[in-house]
């Protein structure tokens, strides 16, 4: 909502409206570096290195993405870092439609902020908000449209046919979806994706209170693609410590060593890709 006295648009944060802020705020309003780094300039969080990469959002560049219509892309993850899948923000304005992805190649959309309605010839039109996503299938008519604006979450990879498998639209919400077991650690865990073996990737939703930390020092063939959600907390990849907090995006290659730990005053929650359920052969 507007507010009709200002003269500034932005929205103000402050400690009194921490909590009627909207769920997901930091990313697409981050806090883009502790006040006394803030506008330093050259001063960036990003790195990139051969097995991860941290890309913070003062580093996010936006250009028009092909085949949409008024949306600005940011392809944080690409192939050309080793990836087998892209994972990028699209920012979709008024009146602003989604474009296909190529031939064979699957998509998941997660809403960060705003609202999009999601079209295809089978079933009634569907609105997505934030918190809300849906899975597209290889070779998959549809059409996201936005009347106002939207931020989008997006990850693509070509489908890895198994046998006679085929997956299916799928839509819903992070809060419907149900905490699994999490034998060994304390994280909360939801998966977007049912967990048969038609699906390729799954995308992760894992919550951690202040203080909690993933037991596993994991290492492992599996690709992710992280945006932090919430919170703020240290990544562990490889030999290096990174502190970071809610709007960051990070690449792991396959046998990167990872590990996190929740810092700060609030939850830490992440989505994660993952890729799953295919011989690494
Ligand atoms: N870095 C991670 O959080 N990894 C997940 N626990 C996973 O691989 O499932
Ligand atoms: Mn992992």
């Amino acid at each position: 909502s507007k507010s009709d006295d200002g003269f500034c648009s932005a929205p103000s944060i402050t400690e009194s409206d921490e909590n009627s802020k909207p769920i997901y705020g930091k990313v697409t309003n981050p806090t883009l570096s502790p006040s006394h780094l803030q506008d330093l300039p050259g001063f960036t969080r990003s790195v990139y290195k051969q097995d991860h990469a941290l890309i913070t959002p003062e580093s996010h560049v936006y250009s028009p993405l092909p085949d949409w219509t008024n949306t600005l892309g940011a392809y944080l993850i690409t192939p050309a870092m080793g990836s087998h899948f892209v994972m990028y923000f699209a920012k979709m304005k008024e009146m602003s439609s989604s474009g296909l992805p190529p031939q064979d190649i699957e998509r998941l959309v997660f809403v960060v902020e705003g609202a999009v309605t999601l079209t295809n010839t089978s079933s009634s039109s569907r609105k997505l908000t934030v918190d809300s996503y849906a899975y597209l299938p290889p070779n998959f008519y549809h059409s996201l449209d936005c009347v106002e604006s939207a931020t989008l979450v997006v990850f693509e990879r070509r489908y890895d046919h198994l046998g006679s498998h085929t997956t299916e639209l799928i839509v819903g919400s992070t809060d419907k979806q149900p905490l699994l077991e999490t034998p060994g650690e304390v994280f909360e865990l939801r998966k977007l994706l049912p967990v048969s073996l038609a699906y390729d990737f799954n995308i992760h939703i894992m919550d951690f209170q202040p203080g909690e930390f993933l037991n596993v020092k994991e290492v492992h063939y599996n690709q992710h693609g992280l945006l932090l959600l919430e919170g703020q907390g240290i990544y562990r990849l490889g030999d290096n410590w990174y502190p970071v907090q809610a709007g960051d995006v990070i690449w792991m290659a396959p046998f990167v060593p990872q590990w996190y730990a929740a810092l700060g005053k609030t939850r830490s929650r992440y989505l994660l890709y993952k890729d799953v359920n295919r011989n690494p052969l």
